[in-house]
């Protein structure tokens, strides 16, 4: 295994965030983080990232436990997806991206021709050539996102941490942020762990699922044996329509509201149809 997690427990003010959470990710998969809002999924990738300090239970990645790295080594192993970790002002798309490449300059330098070459593919995945001289200030939320991919790319990882990669991001963008990753995983071997809120992209992309609900680990399976509607509807406390994708034949969700009256709808449609305006 790449990544095992055992008894992974944390309080905050008293108040137990996650509770005896254990898992393992191997070497190349992809592990989708669902859930529903304050159920432990951020302060899980935080615990697995090393950025929150560990109270109870153990992580070991590439069998060392995490707190045996230094900060270095880990940079090198793991990058973590964040818009936050973006310069505010004064940098261009470019030279943020090649700022990914720092934990692995010696005093010479890199041989530029190989790190040109490495830009200038990670510009051409990413579509961002057409902005490569524009200051990150003054791009869109999806742009920015991007571009912290990009840079993301630029460290060359083996494990890739995403906290809600998609957040800002149009349908068409959603679908180029997680091919690119999807190929990537693919091309590189790379170890992907990612929280996600749509759980039709988290079927759609990840290998298997970790459900979590009020800090405990509910599930942890393939997307259809996580994705189905028993289970979501006593997790999320809202009842989907779960179907088969018709090409991919994965497990999609179709939401329902109370308030949509479903008679209303048919008659309205029926008349649409017959063109009667009223
Ligand atoms: N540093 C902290 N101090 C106190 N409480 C915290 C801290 N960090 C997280 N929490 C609490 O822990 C719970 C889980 O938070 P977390 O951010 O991990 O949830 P999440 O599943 O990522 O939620 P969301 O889907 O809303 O982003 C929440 O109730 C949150 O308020």
């Amino acid at each position: 295994m790449f990544i095992e997690v055992e008894g992974l427990s944390i309080s905050f003010d008293n108040q137990p965030v996650l509770e005896e959470v254990s898992f393992s990710v191997k070497r190349g998969e992809c592990l989708g983080i669902i859930g529903p809002n304050g159920s432990g999924k951020s302060t899980l990738l935080k615990l697995l990232s090393g950025v929150e300090r560990l109270t109870s239970g153990w992580i070991e990645i590439n069998g060392k436990r995490i707190e045996k790295y230094t900060r270095k080594e880990l940079a090198k192993w793991l990058a973590v997806l964040q818009q936050e970790s973006l310069p505010p002002i004064g940098f261009t798309v470019r030279e943020v991206i090649e700022m990914g490449r720092f934990p692995f300059q010696n005093w010479l330098g890199e041989e530029a021709t190989e790190m040109d070459q490495l830009i200038h593919s990670i510009l051409d995945k990413m579509e961002l050539n057409v902005l490569s001289d524009r200051y990150l200030e003054n791009l869109s939320g999806g742009e920015r996102q991007r571009v912290a991919l990009g840079k993301t790319m630029a460290q060359q990882p083996k494990l890739l941490m995403l906290d809600e990669p998609t957040t800002y991001l149009d349908i068409g963008h959603q679908i180029l942020l997680m091919d690119r990753i999807r190929e990537w995983q693919q091309e590189d071997e790379l170890t992907v762990i990612s929280v996600l809120h749509d759980l039709n992209l988290a079927a759609l992309y990840c290998d298997r699922l970790l459900l979590l609900h009020n800090g405990q680990v509910v599930a942890v399976g393939s997307p259809a044996d996580i994705i189905r509607p028993e289970l979501i509807e006593a997790v999320y406390g809202t009842a989907p329509i779960v179907m088969e994708h018709p090409v991919y034949g994965l497990p999609q969700i179709i939401l329902q509201g109370e308030s949509i009256d479903s008679q209303e709808l048919s008659t309205k449609k029926k008349k649409d149809k017959v063109g009667i305006s009223q």
